[in-house]
């Protein structure tokens, strides 16, 4: 068991650890990305994913997702399957295909719906709700596709929420967005933490965002692996910086 953070005393949340990955290993073919990896996901934190292009963090996600087999070692989740629910907040790119959709209409896409045309009752509870935690009331009738990049990341934050997790994952999503877009999204989620007991995994190559937002991180490298506190992270150790995208 984790010491419980002076923040999670805060915010009252259960002290558990949520994930444990012993021994993680990935290969491709001969070549090893990883092994060894050891880390802990702690109930409520933000564990930040770090390491430099190519070592391996979208695979380990995928791993975690479920999507890839792992090469070596194990995750132990705490929560059954049937008790754990994973939501995934893209990068944004300005490239990236939006639809004619009103921003209302994009986020509630993520409802399971299946034919069913209408939002029920508690539905509409939900998304409006979720509009108003990432600031998005006033522009839900506004088009997705005219929104800004913060707009439209917050609106697939938006997307997660709305399938009530209790594990984000943040794919890089604050690359490509400007400081003012950037610190709104992880304002969001911080302030959404602070009422929801949810816990985040954020892949990120942005230190500023990495420290003021990170409880523990998970370093990967060609030559070992480094789990710890954000406290004890040894910056000269990354290539990363405060660059909007590496
Ligand atoms: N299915 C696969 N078969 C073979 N090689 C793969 C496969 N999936 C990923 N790789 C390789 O594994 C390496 C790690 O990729 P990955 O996308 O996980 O890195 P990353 O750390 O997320 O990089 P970035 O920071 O650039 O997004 C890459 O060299 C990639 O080509």
């Amino acid at each position: 068991m984790a010491i419980r953070s002076i923040e999670g005393i805060r915010r009252g949340i259960e002290e558990m650890t949520l994930l444990t990955g012993s021994n993680i290993g990935m290969q491709f073919g001969d070549r090893w990305l990883y092994k060894n990896v050891d880390f802990k996901l702690e109930n409520g934190h933000v564990l930040a994913l770090i390491g430099d292009n190519g070592v391996g963090k979208t695979t380990l996600l995928r791993a975690l997702l479920g999507q890839l087999p792992l090469s070596a070692g194990q995750f132990d989740w705490e929560t059954s399957e049937a008790d754990r629910a994973i939501s995934y907040v893209p990068q944004y790119r300005p490239d990236m295909q939006a639809f004619p959709l009103r921003i209302s209409d994009f986020v509630a896409l993520s409802f399971d719906r299946g034919m069913r045309p209408w939002l029920t009752a508690t539905e509409k509870e939900k998304l409006s709700h979720v509009l108003a935690d990432t600031h998005l009331t006033k522009l839900a009738k506004s088009r997705i596709d005219t929104a800004s990049g913060g707009e439209r990341q917050r609106a697939y934050l938006a997307q997660a929420l709305v399938q009530n997790p209790n594990v984000l994952i943040l794919d890089e999503a604050t690359a490509n967005l400007d400081n003012v877009a950037k610190f709104e999204l992880m304002d969001v989620i911080r302030d959404y933490q602070a009422h929801h007991e949810i816990t985040v995994i954020m892949v990120s190559h942005d230190l500023e965002i990495i420290q003021r937002y990170a409880d523990d991180y998970l370093l990967l490298t060609p030559q070992g692996s480094e789990f710890g506190e954000i406290a004890n992270l040894d910056i000269s150790k990354l290539k990363v910086g405060n660059q909007n995208h590496a």
